[in-house]
């Protein structure tokens, strides 16, 4: 799914408007309609509970007073309370601010205080949406903080009130803090940003039918990785041999995390590859041999770290990195092994990103075909600065990638994959049992698998952490996220 900036939202909308053709009060009671439906199919706005609705003077206010008015003509009596936050109020508010006094009444809110909000109410948060163009503040702000005090279900229409939809808030900010986000169309940005997690809560996507002419026409370098956008593996001949599927080589483990080695291997194995061979330290054979026999093993000569050269011609992609270690013999076969990798597609990973990060002239030497897998400090660690804001990330992201003509998946919530044409894509799946020891080793072993596959490292990138995504999310619903471990990531990847 491409994503969007909040002035191609607009542009979107007035698209919208002017193809279909719509006008734009039928387009908002569209989005009403489309929210107070999913208000009522989830059960929160039970007939029983007090449901608050604060509206502001723009579009998302208007949307406000015309769920106002769906909900009490479904026989719901809602408190409406509309701030003048600003000199002006939209069209579209307007017509729906009469529209609703027709029905009943709103009280302009003058001090927040007296808002009679309780923790069993509900509160429709609709003052402001995407059209936000400064941080809250005055009568906004203390209604956001009263709002947040209340510890009512908050729903926020569209976008949290305060929230920038693509841009970065100040951290002191006054941002609501909603339980869900019900949002039109598309994700925002901001929803996908992890320092934004407390300001989206649960967000979902309702449909407000907006022109597809349009998103077909407009470029953008941003993705959602859902179920209609995975790129897919070949399918398997009848004919085909375990030669078909590649033969990768994961070099990995040193004393005490051999245990990173199998994981990989197990799920390069999954991943679907023709032939595993595992290059591990001497310590590391029995193990790779016992739990793994699927594999191949290659014993290095070292005793408990991974420092041996080999011939890589036969090999269709090399994994390389996790429980590797950073003792000096191995920082010197990360440099062999780069100078002879320059045509193999690589995934580098863990240790090795961190040999990377010290060693920053192999940066420029990384072969075109590789894919690095940084969690967020070990990014930060290879950029050799932090950032601001989550959107300088993103930049930074983007510049690294540009810059050494690689594929970076950036791992988090909303693990990101960043490649040199200057496109992101965000995954979708995935949860946070998944943060646990091992579960980058099981990432590894997949792209390895698709990379030996012949899938080029942005298609192996975005489809493996998809699917190893999914495979945690499968293994959640058996286990729960506390119970969940690496392995049962490996045993829930699925094709
Ligand atoms: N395509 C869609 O998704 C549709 C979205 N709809 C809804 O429309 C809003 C966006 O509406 P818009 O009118 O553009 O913006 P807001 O309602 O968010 O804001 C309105 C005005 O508020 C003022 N403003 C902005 N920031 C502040 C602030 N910090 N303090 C006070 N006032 C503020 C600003 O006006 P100024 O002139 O005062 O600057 C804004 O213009 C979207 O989120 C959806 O809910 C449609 O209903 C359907 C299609
Ligand atoms: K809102």
């Amino acid at each position: 799914m491409k994503l969007f900036t909040v002035e191609q939202i607009r542009q979107w909308d007035a698209y919208t408007i002017t193809n279909e053709p719509i006008t734009s009060v039928d387009l908002m009671e569209r989005a009403a309609g489309a929210f107070t439906e999913w208000l009522l199919r989830t059960g929160l706005a039970e007939t029983h509970r007090e449901i608050f609705i604060l509206c502001g003077m723009g579009n998302n206010g208007g949307d406000g007073l015309a769920i106002a008015r769906l909900l009490y003509q479904a026989g719901y009596r809602p408190h409406v309370y509309v701030i003048r936050h600003s000199e002006r109020s939209s069209d579209d508010f307007v017509i729906n601010l009469q529209r609703y006094e027709t029905l009943a009444k709103v009280q302009w809110l003058e001090d927040p205080q007296t808002l009679p909000l309780n923790e069993t109410g509900v509160i429709i948060d609709a003052l402001l949406g995407s059209g936000l163009t400064r941080s809250a503040s005055g009568l906004l702000a203390q209604t956001i903080k009263q709002i947040n005090a209340s510890k009512a279900e908050v729903i926020s229409v569209d976008v949290a009130s305060g929230l920038f939809a693509d841009q970065a808030n100040d951290p002191d900010d006054v941002i609501v803090q909603p339980t869900h986000t019900v949002s039109f169309q598309i994700p925002k940005l901001a929803f996908l940003q992890p320092k934004n997690a407390p300001y989206v809560g649960k967000w979902h996507l309702v449909d407000i039918g907006l022109s597809q002419a349009y998103v077909d026409l407009t470029p953008s370098p941003y993705f959602y990785t859902d179920t209609r956008a995975i790129p897919v593996l070949p399918d398997r001949e009848s004919f085909s041999n375990k030669g078909t599927f590649g033969h990768a080589l994961l070099m990995a483990g040193s004393y005490g995390k051999i245990g990173a080695a199998v994981l990989a291997s197990r799920s390069c194995l999954r991943g679907g590859v023709g032939l595993l061979t595992v290059q591990v330290p001497r310590c590391g054979y029995t193990i790779i041999q016992t739990s793994v026999p699927e594999a191949m093993c290659l014993t290095d000569e070292h005793e408990t770290e991974l420092t041996q050269p080999n011939d890589l011609s036969k090999y269709s992609a090399v994994g390389i990195g996790p429980g590797m270690g950073q003792a000096k013999a191995s920082q010197q076969l990360l440099r062999q092994f780069i100078a002879q990798a320059q045509d193999i597609p690589c995934v580098i990973d863990a240790d090795a990103l961190n040999i990377l990060s010290q060693e920053r002239d192999l940066l420029e030497q990384l072969p075109a075909k590789t894919i690095l897998t940084p969690h967020p400090k070990e990014f930060e660690r290879l950029l050799g600065k932090p950032w601001k804001d989550d959107y300088e990330k993103l930049r930074l992201l983007q510049e690294f990638s540009t810059r050494y003509r690689i594929v970076v998946v950036l791992k988090g919530k909303h693990t990101v994959v960043a490649s040199p044409d200057g496109e992101f894509h965000f995954n979708s799946t995935g949860n946070a049992g998944m943060a646990t020891g091992g579960t980058g080793d099981v990432l590894t072993g997949v792209l390895t698998a698709l990379l030996a596959q012949k899938l080029e490292p942005k298609e192996a990138a975005i489809l493996g952490v998809y699917r190893h995504g999914e495979a945690g999310d499968r293994a959640a619903a058996r286990r729960g996220m506390v119970a969940l471990t690496a392995g049962d990531v490996v045993d829930g990847l699925r094709w």
